[in-house]
């Protein structure tokens, strides 16, 4: 996209905002007392919702708790106001507080089990908070707790429904302006990463357990905030309304209004909340009627009505036949001078078995810094595993290894990328929900987990980071001749670009050494020209390269040296003319699908470049 066209849609979205601002706060003037209470509880939904699209729709965690996490502050505030006797904004802190601890209780298990065993698990936590209510004498049984009081608020009595909502309109707005923030800056996109490759996101440097545990404790901290707000609207919580049923409800706004949207969630959110309110006399057709326009919706539409406008553009886009733009060449880096000194690789008796199978067996290479290594070998033989191994993504049945003088077994994907390692995958794993500059974008943001404090207490510390970052992201497009896709979704672009977006994002990481899997796989004879000429100026860069490919011909014209595997066992290493001409080598691999002719003539060609 164009700046014009950024400048006009921003300008056109502040103008959005403003208007609904404005219509938000003239809104109680047109209602009742009834209709300014149905008003407050839709509020107090749309937060909740907001709540679960940032887990569910925005960090891809199925998350069927979130009406226990509503639960828990409503109840939390409940009891410290009446039973403790608390003040309401002591109170309401603490409540915050629990439900946070709750929320990552909640996120554990997503960090073993994901999609709907997760929802399983997050489920039946949701029905054991549900069970205890009904029956903790605390919580004051099935009858519920009464008389909890509205907070205190400068003298503005906040029992009157009216002011209420001015009140939750103030929350309400700073939670989705922080929502917003989060989710177009570094740690929203790290969160959609994961969502959407966690392998992927981990090879790029995302701590994907601890980004797992964010979504809940974020979800728990908007579920808990909603709580908190409906006990002091009604001062009355009874366990019913954190049922089941009502997660159903919630996630049927989400989904309808768009989970992957913060504007999707709270339409859907408010339009179920009137639906509901208008069905009240029909509740039972009511919840078939959710039922089914949810299954329409996630066939038909699943990224919901916040998603509707997007497809309709991609789809009038398709049949018009717009070229999204032209791939520009590549520029290459400045040449390192001296010597690389890091990016060595140091393999040591690797063994990796799967049940009976030994995929890599007793594999030992040694990869010099600065080197171009090419690993080959038939289909099977145990080039992938050999990357997952050193990546960081299979642990080993023995064997050591080092990076860069330091192991790395035990390490973990994340762990890896920030001292130097980067990699790309044989079957292409771009994030397919985010733009190609939002790929490059999570490989570029080098900052650890910790720094993400700054998202409370000092947005502005965020705000500058995000302008480095983009300035960087433009760079690199720019250099991988990129720029007219920066808005694209990968998904929509020729595969040939797709292979040079994974390569940005791999480079986006500045490594020292570089793992490609099998890069020039469905790239025709010029890409696999240019694909040579990226990866000689990323090596004299000063990275390392560890290449493994079908394509022999740039192997042979590229590599240093190569490494050849056969049912998982190295069976030759050497340059590649040496290699080329091994009996065993051409018996296991090169066999009729090239010739010794065909080696010597790519070396030779080579040599004379
Ligand atoms: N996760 C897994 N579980 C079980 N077996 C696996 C797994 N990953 C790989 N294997 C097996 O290990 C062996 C080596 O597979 P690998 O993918 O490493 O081979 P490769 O040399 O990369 O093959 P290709 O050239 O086809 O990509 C194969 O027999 C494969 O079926």
């Amino acid at each position: 996209m164009s700046t014009l066209l950024r400048n006009r849609s921003t300008t056109a979205k502040v103008i959005a905002v403003a208007a609904i601002a404005v219509a938000a706060w003239f809104l109680p003037y047109g209602l009742d007392g009834y209709g300014i209470h149905v008003v407050n509880i839709a509020v107090v939904f749309a937060l909740l919702a907001v709540g679960l699209g940032l887990a569910m729709g925005v960090a891809g965690q199925i998350n069927l708790a979130q009406v226990a996490f509503f639960g828990i502050g409503s109840y939390a505030l409940a009891i410290f106001t009446t039973s403790s006797g608390l003040g309401v904004w002591v109170s309401a802190v603490l409540a915050m507080l629990a439900t946070a601890l709750a929320g990552l209780f909640v996120g554990i298990p997503a960090l073993r089990v994901q999609s709907h065993y997760l929802g399983i698990v997050t489920l039946g936590l949701a029905l054991a908070f549900t069970n205890w209510v009904t029956n903790a004498q605390i919580a004051g049984g099935a009858s519920g707790i009464n008389g909890i009081p509205a907070p205190p608020l400068f003298g503005i009595d906040l029992t009157n429904e009216y002011l209420y909502y001015y009140f939750e309109l103030i929350v309400f707005g700073l939670a989705i302006a922080f929502a917003g923030f989060l989710v177009r800056t570094a740690l929203g996109r790290r969160l959609r990463a994961i969502r959407d490759d966690s392998l992927a996101a981990g090879s790029v440097g995302a701590p994907v357990s601890l980004l797992r545990m964010t979504a809940f404790l974020t979800a728990s901290v908007y579920g808990g905030a909603a709580g908190v707000l409906y006990a002091g609207l009604i001062h009355y919580i009874a366990p019913e309304s954190f049922s089941v049923a009502n997660m159903f409800l919630l996630l049927a706004m989400v989904i309808i209004g768009g989970r992957q949207s913060i504007v999707g969630c709270v339409i859907g959110a408010i339009a179920l909340s009137l639906v509901r309110e208008a069905l009240v006399d029909f509740s039972v057709y009511a919840q078939l009627g959710y039922g089914t326009v949810v299954v329409l919706m996630v066939v038909f539409a699943p990224t919901g009505l916040a998603g509707l406008p997007q497809r309709i553009r991609a789809a009038v886009q398709r049949r018009r036949r717009r070229q999204a733009g032209v791939l520009r060449e590549f520029r290459p880096y400045e040449r390192a001078t001296g010597r690389v000194a890091s990016g060595s690789l140091e393999i040591s008796g690797i063994t990796k078995r799967f049940k009976g199978l030994r995929a890599l067996d007793d594999v030992t290479l040694s990869v010099a810094p600065g080197e171009i290594r090419g690993i080959v070998g038939p289909n099977g033989s145990g080039k992938t595993t050999l990357f997952n191994v050193i990546s960081g993504i299979y642990t080993t049945g023995g064997g050591t290894a080092s990076f860069s003088g330091r192991p790395l077994i035990g390490q973990r994907p994340h762990q890896l990328s920030r001292q130097g390692m980067s990699r790309t995958f044989q079957n292409l794993r771009l994030f397919g929900q985010m733009t190609v500059e939002e790929n490059l974008l999570v490989a570029l943001d080098r900052t650890p987990m910790r720094s993400a404090w700054q998202y409370v207490v000092w947005p502005i510390g965020i705000w500058r980071h995000e302008r480095r970052l983009r300035r960087a992201a433009a760079e690199l497009l720019d250099r991988f001749g990129l720029t007219d896709f920066a808005d694209a979704a990968p998904r929509s672009l020729p595969y040939g670009i797709q292979r040079r977006v994974e390569l940005a994002r791999a480079m986006a990481a500045e490594p020292s050494l570089l793992l490609l899997d099998e890069p020039a796989a469905g790239l025709n004879g010029q890409e696999v020209g240019q694909l040579r000429e990226i990866v000689r100026s990323i090596r004299d860069s000063g990275v390392t390269v560890v290449l493994i490919e079908h394509n022999m011909g740039l192997v042979m014209s590229l590599c240093d040296r190569v490494t050849v595997l056969a049912s998982g066992r190295v069976i030759a290493e050497g340059t590649p003319a040496e290699v080329a001409v091994q009996p065993e080598v051409i018996e296991a691999y090169l066999g009729d699908s090239f010739s010794t002719a065909e080696v010597v003539e790519a070396v030779e060609t080579e040599a004379l470049q």
